[in-house]
């Protein structure tokens, strides 16, 4: 059976019209001539496609027995019925949209935008879209944990192993898929949603007097109804989605660059780590101490506390500082307070250069309601008061006469013509170094700390080195209410580093690990401060017992979180598992078996009574040590002298080169 007798089928009348109007004209219809003429009317641009045009003709015509103008006639009108359908579509779902449907904007400038668009990266109906956005991925140290192939590789200690290799770790990391740009729909609880993704272009100024476009985005979420509620519950959903796995961790927050600052708000911050919270026990510090922060942070924070201030006309704010030698861990319980209380941290640098006084405001302005502020080492920030015009005219008239090294004064009526050249080098050189240094003046810092945003929750933590060198003001009641002395170890804090160091690591099932802080950080409406602060205790007390009785503790124990912790967030980013945990237990001491728990804690002493107790040695460097011999606790035991003695005989010298580590 040939073509055309199964045309004639389909088609009867126009192909039986076809087939003998093209015997009759011999394959020449009407049109085609016609066609033919136009050729060298059009030109030579359009021959080849006319010419075409004619070849399609003459087969259509003359070989299949079908009409031409058929033909095109059928495709004008195919493509003039999708134009209109396209309007209708266009019109039926506006009409549908504006009557029968509820929707909810999102815009790209809120944090909203992320957790709806994390929410979609995660379903599947979603990520099976013809049309989809993908984005870069990559793994943070503490994902890698879930990575099996990195758990099941062999681990080399003593360097005749298998070394674990990194070099294809991005090519693993997925690429996240996420609606593209357009009109897609996905269902949610057994409920319809119509999720509408659009970009726009902003003229912006730069900032900086550059033009620039910005894109913006907005998703709208739209469901049947006139309520919008059911998007409103979508939205509630991925933001707790969103913050799930945030619950064991500490989102660690910075300022943003200078030219993503300047669009304000949420742009002021950027989230710069989430890890994996650090807990309290892990901070080798007084029980007392700790007990009195964590006490007093606690009674801050509940939500009675700001009707008690405003019934008494106190400002609602906090502050600490935490003093001491360097490494004794005063960044360490700031985050760990921040786990405690389930807190973000917003680490503020007073050295970054390009931070001004107003940005320093708009950045305290910009903080959410309850978060822990860290300013680290505030002695070194060179914050100085503005000085008054006296001063400044008595500096200007002292010069040094550059011969005997005393101060002269220079008498108003002598003329600046006297002045050497050196003189003026030296008094330009001493104008710079003051520019340079003009970053946040100590007035702006107090302006920024007692603004009116600084309120409402905030604490506040200022961390120093050399509490003798900072401004009373910075420091006086109302500014700083708690000051927390850090010291050298002593031998009992020696002995708690220790253990901490060689107790053994279980990874606990994260949701219980939230529960359990949660139930410390959330007093229930009945719970008094002093409730919640025994609980606190409680806890505290049973994560010391738990910590010295058994080191075999299962996942389920706050005490053995820690455990896991410690060892990924301070000591060494080894993954964790119960897997891992075996290969571990195997120290790496030749021959010797592993100490048990009652022989860890005599090596513990025996090494707690080498540290020096005259606090000369910092609970970081007794750490450092450690991690070098951290599958070896005799070993450490062993040469533990020989390094106090090293290090004591390097400090005393001033040497900066360690002899021995
Ligand atoms: N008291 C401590 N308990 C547990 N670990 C500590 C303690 N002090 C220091 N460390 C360890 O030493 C390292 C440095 O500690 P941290 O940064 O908290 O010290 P710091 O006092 O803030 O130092 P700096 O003044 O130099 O900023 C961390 O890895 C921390 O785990």
């Amino acid at each position: 059976m040939d073509f055309n007798t199964i045309l004639h089928g389909a088609l009867p009348t126009f192909s039986a019209n076809a087939t003998e109007e093209a015997g009759n004209t011999t394959g020449k219809t009407f049109s085609s001539g016609v066609m033919e003429s136009l050729v060298p009317l059009l030109g030579s641009q359009f021959s080849p496609l006319l010419k075409a045009y004619m070849l399609f003709h003459n087969m259509a015509g003359s070989r299949l027995g079908l009409d031409p103008a058929f033909i095109v006639a059928a495709f004008g009108v195919l493509w003039a019925g999708n134009k209109l359908w396209k309007q209708l579509y266009v019109s039926i779902v506006a009409f549908v949209h504006t009557y029968f449907m509820a929707s909810i904007t999102v815009s790209s400038g809120d944090e909203m935008y992320f957790h709806m668009m994390k929410w979609l990266a995660s379903q599947p109906r979603m990520v099976n879209s013809r049309s989809l956005t993908a984005e870069s991925t990559s793994k943070s140290a503490w994902d890698e944990e879930e990575d099996p192939d990195i758990l099941s590789a062999p681990i080399s200690a003593d360097g005749t192993g298998v070394y674990l290799n990194f070099s294809n770790q991005e090519a693993k990391s997925p690429p996240r898929f996420i609606p593209a740009i357009g009109t897609h729909g996905f269902w949610h609880d057994g409920r319809y949603f119509s999720l509408h993704r659009k970009k726009e272009q902003l003229f912006d100024d730069g900032g900086g007097g550059g033009m620039q476009y910005k894109d913006k985005e907005y998703l709208m979420l739209s469901c049947f109804g006139r309520s919008p509620e059911p998007v409103k519950q979508l939205l509630q959903h991925a933001k707790e989605q969103y913050y799930s796995d945030h619950h064991a961790n500490t989102t660690v927050k910075r300022p943003s660059p200078q030219n993503m600052r300047r669009y304000g708000g949420r742009h002021n911050w950027m989230q710069v780590s989430s890890r994996p919270v650090r807990p309290m026990r892990t901070v080798v510090l007084d029980e007392k101490q700790k007990i009195q922060v964590l006490s007093d942070m606690n009674e801050y924070l509940h939500p009675a506390t700001p009707r008690w201030y405003a019934n008494r006309g106190i400002p609602l704010r906090r502050g600490y500082l935490f003093y001491g030698p360097p490494g004794t861990g005063k960044t360490s319980l700031s985050f760990a307070l921040a786990g405690v209380f389930g807190l973000d941290i917003y680490v503020i640098s007073l050295l970054e250069p390009t931070l001004t006084e107003e940005d320093l405001s708009a950045l305290f302005n910009s903080l959410p309601r309850r978060c822990v502020v860290l300013l680290e080492d505030i002695d070194t920030a060179g914050l100085a008061r503005a000085p008054d015009k006296d001063d400044a005219e008595n500096t200007t008239d002292s010069i040094s006469d550059g011969k005997d090294g005393k101060i002269k004064s220079n008498k108003k009526s002598e003329s600046k013509d006297d002045w050497k050249v050196s003189d003026l080098a030296r008094e330009l050189k001493k104008q710079g170094g003051e520019n340079e240094k003009k970053g946040i003046s100590l007035s702006g810092l107090l302006n920024a700390i007692d603004g009116v945003a600084s309120h409402e929750g905030r604490v506040l933590i200022m961390t120093t080195n050399k509490p003798e060198s900072l401004d009373e003001a910075l420091i006086r009641p109302g500014r700083v209410d708690l000051q927390v002395g850090f010291s050298n170890a002593t031998q009992e804090q020696a002995k708690e580093l220790f253990e901490r160091m060689y107790e053994a690591d279980s990874k606990p099932p994260p949701r219980k690990a939230a529960a359990i802080r949660s139930s410390i950080t959330t007093p229930t409406p009945t719970t008094t401060l002093g409730g919640a602060l025994q609980k606190q205790q409680q806890q505290m007390a049973d994560d010391n017992n738990n910590a010295t009785k058994d080191s075999s503790v299962s996942g389920d124990d706050f005490s053995s979180e820690g455990s896991t912790i410690v060892v990924l967030d301070e000591v060494v980013s080894v993954p964790s598992s119960p897997a891992v945990t075996a290969k571990f237990e195997t120290r790496d001491e030749g021959d010797q078996k592993e100490p048990t728990r009652q022989q860890l804690t005599q090596i513990a002493a025996d090494f707690a009574a080498k540290i020096p107790t005259g606090k000369l040695i910092s609970p970081a460097e007794i750490q450092g040590f450690l991690l070098k011999r951290k599958k070896a606790p005799r070993l450490a035991l062993a040469e533990v002298e020989v390094w106090v003695d090293a290090l004591i005989k390097q400090k005393a010298s001033k040497v900066k080169v360690l002899q021995v580590q």
